[in-house]
């Protein structure tokens, strides 16, 4: 009895034919992770020598301003495009109007020199953002009820980038979500002659439970006042609205745009991709990292494999590029 009919175009469709044999796989493949797709974020604190562990991310170490330019030349000989910076502010240096944000000798511009100065091609992209900086840990300046007031705190935002980029910062990356940040910056950089000073908007970041490891090493969990940045960051059930948020800023003047947390969010990646079809990058946030040190730890997951699955899935999902605390060790892994 023939079962041909209810069997479609098999056999002459075997999908198995190109996956038989290693070549035919190759050949076929759609999408490849490489170097050149990674970004190491990086934690720079005060001090001279020294290295802190971070408890909830094993592995990743903050570093002092003087250890980053042996950092740097290790990073271009793994062939790592660019570094994304996060400086760690001593409690002492923090404030109600984050000024430390914008000095011009400030942790950050000083940790922007120093990469500068020892390997002039590593993209350097900095954090634009007030939470290391502000004493209650929220990302822009509060109000006397508590609100995170929007167009003061682009102004002291447009301020904190020039001064990224008059210490050299390649990309100025602003991760806290006011609205016309991207405009102001933009603004502020033509004004003062920093034309191909690149942008890379957070444009896409989610109120996530997912960066708790990264306040963790940045020293801004314990000072977070409200607990809770759900007025300016993006609802985690909206989809729509990331790609409103992403035209914005495209239009404002940003050059490439972020989708933030990564793994759980790849839907939001790949739509921003399809339909804006511009740069687009993806974080690999603190808490994805440690729940897979975790499992790794535990010997429930292979570490080496699940992570290169993990990384090859953003570039599947369109991500252009992906900051990742695993750069480091995908980078080696993928020069065997
Ligand atoms: N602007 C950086 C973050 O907000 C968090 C990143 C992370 O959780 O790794
Ligand atoms: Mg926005």
């Amino acid at each position: 009895m023939s079962t041909s009919l209810s069997r479609g175009p098999y056999p002459h469709t075997r999908m198995r034919r190109l996956r038989a044999q290693d070549f035919s796989r190759r050949l076929s493949r759609e999408h490849l992770l490489t170097v050149d797709d990674l970004i190491l974020p990086l934690f720079v604190i005060e001090g001279r020598g020294e290295t802190q562990r971070v408890a909830s991310m094993p592995g990743v170490e903050r570093l002092s301003v003087d250890l980053l330019a042996a950092k740097a030349r290790e990073l271009v000989a793994l062939g790592i495009p660019a570094v994304a910076l996060f400086p760690v502010v001593d409690p002492a240096q923090k404030s109600e109007d984050a000024r430390a944000a914008y000095d011009r000798d400030g942790l950050a511009q000083r940790a922007v020199r120093a990469l500068k100065e020892a390997e002039p091609e590593l993209g350097v992209i900095t954090d634009v953002a007030l939470d290391p900086f502000t004493s209650h840990g929220q990302d822009g300046l509060m109000d006397k009820n508590g609100y995170i007031v929007n167009d003061d705190t682009v102004e002291v935002l447009a301020r904190q980038a020039l001064s990224h980029a008059e210490a050299g910062a390649d990309i100025v990356a602003p991760s806290d979500m006011m609205d016309g940040r991207i405009g102001a910056i933009r603004a502020a950089l033509e004004q003062n002659g920093w034309v191909n000073t690149m942008i890379m908007s957070y444009a896409a970041k989610y109120a996530s439970a997912y960066y708790g490891p990264f306040r963790d090493a940045v020293g801004s969990a314990g000072n977070l006042k409200g607990g809770s940045k759900a007025s300016y960051q993006m609802d985690p059930a909206n989809g729509d609205e990331a790609l409103h948020e992403c035209a914005l800023d495209l239009a404002e003047g940003a050059d490439m745009i972020m989708v933030k947390p990564g793994m759980p969010y790849l839907d939001v990646v790949s739509r921003v991709k399809r339909e804006l079809q511009v740069p687009t990058f993806a974080y690999q946030v603190s808490g994805e990292y440690a729940m897979h040190c975790a499992a790794f730890d535990n010997g429930w997951l292979a570490r080496e494999a699940v992570i290169l699955e993990s990384l090859l899935a953003f570039k599947r999902a369109g991500a252009d590029g992906i900051l990742t605390y695993f750069a480091e060790e995908a980078a080696r892994l993928l020069q065997r």
